[in-house]
């Protein structure tokens, strides 16, 4: 059986936008648009490393340190500059809580347009839609359209949405944030299940503690680098030595 993701040499690079004086665009205009205006950052750059099928993995980092960055390019919605990234089976997650909701729509019909998106057939989400609402719990709302949601609202379908889709393999970024403590825990004992059945997991997450119970292991990124890979409660020893 082959790796679930297998991540290699990437590199990911953005454009800084600054402020330009009128005094910077007139001489920069002048010399007849030569050099670059914007800067160029790299915010990951030779990342390599694979996770097995069924492991549970948590990339660990400080802030900017590009894990939400890989997580993007794991799921395929951003894409590497340089690099591959290769996963085998069905890729759902939470990413950026709301993407792929759209503001004018209920929550019912964005559940079958995220679903959809997520790969699931019409038939699928008919079968799952009652569980998605009820693991919700917003049944309350599902007819509001989700421009009016609060963020833990938001929230609340998204992980509904995502964990229902079967997938093999599944990203979440900082996903207890919003939610409020009955729905963390109850997110947590999900992705705990979603584990207990050999599905491969990728998680986010400044709460080392939650991820020394939860992950086997960890990848530490630090400046778009990867900086430790090991078992998690060594990769959060590793990163709190550093703090
Ligand atoms: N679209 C973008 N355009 C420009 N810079 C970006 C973009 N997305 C991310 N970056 C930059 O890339 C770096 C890595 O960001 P990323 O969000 O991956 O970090 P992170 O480790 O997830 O941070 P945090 O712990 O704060 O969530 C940051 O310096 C960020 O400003």
């Amino acid at each position: 059986m082959g790796a679930a993701v297998i991540v290699k040499g990437l590199k990911k690079t953005f454009n800084l936008r600054h402020s330009h004086s009128m005094k910077e665009t007139l001489v920069w205009l002048a010399k007849g648009r030569k050099g670059d205006l914007t800067k160029k950052f790299d915010a990951l750059h030779d990342v390599s490393f694979e996770i097995q099928p069924g492991e549970t993995v948590a990339l660990l980092g400080f802030n900017g340190s590009g894990k939400s960055t890989l997580l993007k390019l794991i799921s395929g919605v951003i894409l590497p500059d340089q690099g591959t990234v290769r996963t085998k089976g069905r890729v759902a997650g939470l990413i950026e809580v709301g993407a792929g909701f759209h503001p004018d729509l209920s929550g019912r019909e964005n559940v079958y347009l995220n679903a959809a998106i997520l790969g699931m057939t019409e038939q699928e989400i008919q079968e799952k839609f009652d569980d998605i609402v009820a693991f919700s719990e917003i049944e309350q709302f599902i007819d509001t359209e989700v421009k009016f949601y609060s963020s833990g609202m938001f929230l609340r379908l998204a992980f509904a949405v995502a964990v229902h889709t079967q997938p093999d393999i599944f990203l979440v970024d900082e996903i207890l944030a919003v939610g409020d403590e009955p729905f963390q825990r109850k997110c947590l004992a999900k992705i705990k299940q979603l584990s207990d059945e050999g599905r491969t997991l990728v998680v986010v997450s400044h709460d080392l503690d939650m991820i020394s119970r939860i992950c086997d292991r960890g990848v530490v990124l630090s400046s778009g680098t990867v900086q430790f890979e090991g078992p998690a409660d060594q990769a959060v020893a590793w990163l709190r030595e550093r703090n």
